[in-house]
């Protein structure tokens, strides 16, 4: 018995396990029109996975899939180890942090400062604790000097940066950004790739949507191509 314990541990330590494991997946907003057809996929932590491709191709359909946002028609997707069917969104949203292509949905609260903790704050967690989280989230994302501001007024990258504060104060495991860099100038981008290669190197996986080639190169170890609801290239760099 202690002999296949050890056994499984030092199998499970030399075979990296798939954060996000999809298996025949199909989705389709309309009835019989497969929008993802048959999409079967292991996504890792240890990657910084890209998902490039034409507009259309089935992205941000496939990004909603991988967050649990939407379910499966046909076919299965594990989050670290359970079917998104049994998980409700409150509970993938402590594995997975999601960042929509406009971070206006994202916005919750009248403060900067009070969006960031909306989170915590709904979760009970305690009043000292949240402060001081957000104190370093408003720090990291550089957004101390607007704490009292009202959020739709922030410019693109900040609410781009407030978004992913709000997201990562949750301290997922996973993210998924879908086209992160809209509307940033070269100055914010590379703040954005400095922040997300410093969270990967700490183990949080990746998977960020992007039509931005530079940023994907500069950043990615996995790029995979989705044409047509389809994988068409699925390379390691
Ligand atoms: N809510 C919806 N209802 C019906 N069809 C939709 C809906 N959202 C997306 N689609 C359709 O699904 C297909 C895939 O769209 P999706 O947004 O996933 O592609 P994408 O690869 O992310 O595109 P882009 O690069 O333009 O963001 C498109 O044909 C789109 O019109």
């Amino acid at each position: 018995m202690e002999n296949s314990k050890n056994l499984k541990e030092a199998y499970n330590e030399v075979i990296l396990l798939g954060f996000i494991k999809l298996s025949n997946v199909c989705f389709g907003y309309k009835d019989n029109q497969d929008i993802i057809k048959n999409i079967s996929l292991e996504l890792f932590k240890e990657d910084f996975t890209a998902f490039t491709g034409p507009n259309g191709g089935g992205k941000t359909t496939l990004g909603k899939l991988m967050a649990g946002i939407f379910k499966p028609s046909r076919g299965d997707i594990l989050i670290d180890g359970t079917n998104s069917k049994d998980l409700k969104l409150g509970a993938v949203g402590k594995k997975i942090g999601y960042l929509f292509q406009n971070p206006e949905r994202q916005i919750f609260a009248p403060t900067v400062e009070e969006d960031i903790t909306f989170s915590l704050i709904f979760k009970g967690v305690e009043k000292q604790q949240v402060t001081m989280k957000a104190q370093e989230m408003m720090e990291i994302f550089q957004l101390s000097h607007l704490r009292n501001q009202f959020p739709f007024t922030l410019s693109q990258g900040e609410k781009q940066r407030l978004a992913l504060a709000g997201i990562l104060i949750n301290e997922p495991s996973f993210l998924i950004l879908d086209e992160p860099t809209t509307g940033l100038d070269i100055e914010r981008k590379g703040q954005l790739s400095s922040i997300l290669k410093e969270l990967s190197k700490r183990g949080v996986g990746m998977a960020v949507i992007s039509h931005d080639d530079e940023f994907i190169q500069n950043l990615s170890t996995r790029i995979i191509d989705i044409v047509g609801g389809n994988v068409i290239a699925d390379k390691r760099k």
